[in-house]
């Protein structure tokens, strides 16, 4: 009996760390639409000026300052550096086919 209420008590627990785990991931879906959203106008403002898609050195900055947050925060810095260089490859990625983009239509 006691066993079937704390496995009672045991998946409610699970329900509402699981609430908050749906709204979290809904969060980082939101702010990672808004920056891309951001990141794109950078592509086009790059291109239309002859700026390189890439700038390691902004790079670096950002990866000191979020390794930073991330041990104040209690977060693994390797972790958030790893996160940081995912997102800011597939920008890149996003930069170079809107480069590549901006120079077809001046061409043709
Ligand atoms: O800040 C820029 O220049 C960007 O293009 C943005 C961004 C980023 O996603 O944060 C992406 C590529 C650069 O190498 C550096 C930073």
């Amino acid at each position: 009996m006691n066993e079937e209420k704390d496995m009672a008590d045991a998946r409610a627990i699970l329900a509402g760390y699981r609430a908050s785990i749906d709204n979290i991931d809904a969060a980082l879906i939101h702010m990672l639409a808004e920056r891309f959203r951001c990141t794109k106008a950078v592509g086009v403002l790059k291109a239309e000026h002859g700026l390189p898609p890439a700038d390691p050195s902004r790079e670096q900055q950002q990866i000191a300052r979020l390794r930073q947050l991330a041990k104040d925060a209690n977060l693994d810095p390797d972790f958030a550096e790893k996160f940081l260089n995912f997102v800011v490859r597939e920008v890149i990625r996003h930069h170079e086919q809107i480069a590549a983009n901006n120079g077809a239509a001046k061409a043709g």
